[in-house]
């Protein structure tokens, strides 16, 4: 595997402007080729990001107890997928309450009177702790909402022009409402803690190791810092850097298979470069559980080998969950070691 770093020109797909067939022929040459867009104008201002920023730091600043009081399913503690790397889920549709109830946890706890306080200072900080927690936790749990509905009105949106531009308009719309309208979306919050010791700060270290996402689509917020890098097919590390006002998509494992390949979900990581925390918001959109995933004909095409045989979504996630090392997503456990077909030697995409 080659270590050479590079940067590419991805395509901005902006929501603003018609979706002309110059803009379909280069979003689709991108997720063959990369499995990565950027998205502008999607409608998600400044200061939406701002705020999200500065609760990410109150979630994240919370006493270690009170986060690991959470429960794995909702906060991974620093060293499961790397030394730097902890994050909180929000699951969707209804972010508010699943926010609720781990600010309520993460923020209730860390401002209780101490021992030692006069009864003044007692009531004082109690007061102030009634009145500051369940607005922190107000705040927290209605800006995940509210970003969680627009991720969700997003994906969607992205979807559809995702399938218009590989089986056009009134096929994609119809393939939309059949196949896709029971999705679901969840939130992963992110803080990378870079290394503090000088001799690993000239490494090259990785806040989160290379996978794939389990996912249909993911649409990534990253901050100002950088470091999110995407695999090429011939085995580059190519960096995905932030940009004003620009999200990134990428294609996910259920989506490459359902598209039989014509998507790309392609391998990524994050690279900690800088000696500044970093945080990134990512959004799942996920097939239900029960769904039989299997690429429609009109995908495949007549004469084309199918790549992926039929699988129910649930049980391609308990295959990556039921690995140590899959789980957080090392490479040889993706949707082609669970799903993928032989093919004749020339097909291999
Ligand atoms: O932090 C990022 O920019 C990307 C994180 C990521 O790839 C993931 O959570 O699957
Ligand atoms: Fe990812």
């Amino acid at each position: 595997m080659s270590e050479l770093h590079s940067s590419l020109q991805l395509p901005v797909l902006d929501l603003t402007q018609p979706i002309q067939s110059s803009v379909l022929s280069s979003l689709s040459q991108a997720c063959k080729e990369w499995g990565f867009f950027y998205v502008t104008n999607h409608g998600i201002s400044k200061e939406m990001f701002s705020r999200i920023y500065s609760l990410s730091r109150d979630v994240f600043s919370a006493p270690l107890d009170s986060k690991l009081k959470l429960g794995p399913f909702s906060y991974t503690p620093r060293h499961i997928a790397s030394p730097y790397f902890e994050s909180l889920v929000v699951s969707g549709p209804d972010f508010s309450s699943s926010a609720k109830a781990s600010a309520d946890v993460l923020f209730q706890e860390h401002e209780k009177p101490e021992l030692r306080l006069s009864v003044l200072d007692i009531f004082y900080v109690f007061s102030l702790s009634l009145l500051v927690n369940p607005l922190t936790s107000l705040l927290f749990s209605e800006t995940l909402q509210e970003y969680g509905d627009k991720m969700a009105e997003l994906s969607k949106r992205l979807v559809e022009i995702l399938l218009m531009m590989i089986l056009g308009e009134e096929t994609g719309k119809r393939f939309y409402q059949n196949e896709f309208s029971n999705c679901h979306g969840y939130l992963r919050l992110v803080n990378y803690t870079p290394p503090q010791d000088v001799e690993k700060q000239e490494e090259l270290v990785e806040g989160l190791g290379m996978h794939t996402d389990m996912s249909c689509i993911t649409i990534v917020y990253q901050d100002s810092v950088g470091g999110l890098q995407m695999r090429s097919k011939e085995g580059n590390w190519i960096d995905i850097n932030p940009g004003d006002d620009l999200l990134v998509v990428n294609i996910g494992d259920l989506m490459q298979a359902w598209s039989n390949g014509r998507l790309r979900s392609s391998e990524h990581r994050v690279v900690l470069r800088k000696l500044v925390n970093r945080v990134s918001l990512g959004f799942f959109l996920c097939f239900e559980d029960e769904k039989v995933i299997l690429a429609p004909q009109e995908i495949v095409g007549e004469g084309n080998c199918r790549r992926y045989k039929a699988f129910k979504c649930s049980e391609y996630l308990k295959f990556r969950q039921s690995n140590e090392v899959g789980k957080f997503e090392r490479i040889g456990y993706t949707v082609k070691d669970f799903a993928g077909l032989t093919l004749p030697e020339h097909d291999d995409p």
